[in-house]
């Protein structure tokens, strides 16, 4: 059987509603779970490879988007949040009693400071943005899957009609390069 790349991709992707005005997030304790509010849909969510972000058991990806900070707030259980890594770009807010992770937040200089990664999975709502692209693909090696079955991960992204990269997207790239030029006071060349 060809492993699980997210239970959201693989049985093909479902597409969101463009004017989805936004829900709740929850964790997965069975009482007393944090609930987070979005005054938003998310936006350039993707599948991430990584080992940093939180996947459901069983998934080699996770699902992750962004929102602007000022459409996220803590509506209950906000004890329960403990930051996961705070030597991580993103300080990720996770429930310290069953581990899921509610919001990713940057607070130093950085192109998507002012934005809050969250896991659209976890609301209960239909017509989030579905997945765009797989970013961080090569990353699911380094935690243990074997190299040899690449081919077959790639593939299947494809086959439900999303881009990898062993990144993040041309256009996300882009955008961290021309932050990180214009901070060091490169001038683009006029072409
Ligand atoms: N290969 C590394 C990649 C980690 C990584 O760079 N993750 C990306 C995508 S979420 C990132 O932006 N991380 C910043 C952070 O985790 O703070 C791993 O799997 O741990
Ligand atoms: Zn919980
Ligand atoms: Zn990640």
């Amino acid at each position: 059987m060809a492993p699980s790349t997210h239970p959201l991709i693989d049985n093909g992707i479902t597409r969101g509603d463009p004017n989805f005005a936004g829900g709740t997030l929850h964790c997965h304790c069975p009482s007393d779970q944090v609930v987070i509010a979005l005054k938003s849909n998310i936006a350039h969510n993707h599948a991430c490879g990584c080992s940093k972000c939180w996947k459901p058991r069983g998934a080699l990806f996770s699902i992750v988007g962004v929102i602007p900070r000022d459409n996220l707030s803590v509506q209950a259980n906000a004890s329960k949040l403990a930051i996961v890594d705070s030597s991580a770009v993103i300080q990720r807010h996770a429930c310290r009693d069953c581990g899921v992770h509610l919001f990713g937040r940057i607070e130093k200089d950085h192109p998507f400071r002012g934005l809050d990664f969250v896991h659209a999975e976890l609301s209960d709502q239909k017509g989030w943005q579905e997945p765009q692209f797989a970013g961080f693909v090569s990353s699911i090696i380094e935690q243990g899957f074997n190299p040899k079955g690449m081919d077959e991960i790639r593939a299947k992204f494809k086959s439900v009609g999303l881009e990898s990269y062993d990144a993040l997207s041309p256009p996300l790239m882009d955008l961290i390069a021309t932050f990180t030029a214009q901070k060091s006071g490169v001038k683009f060349a006029n072409l």
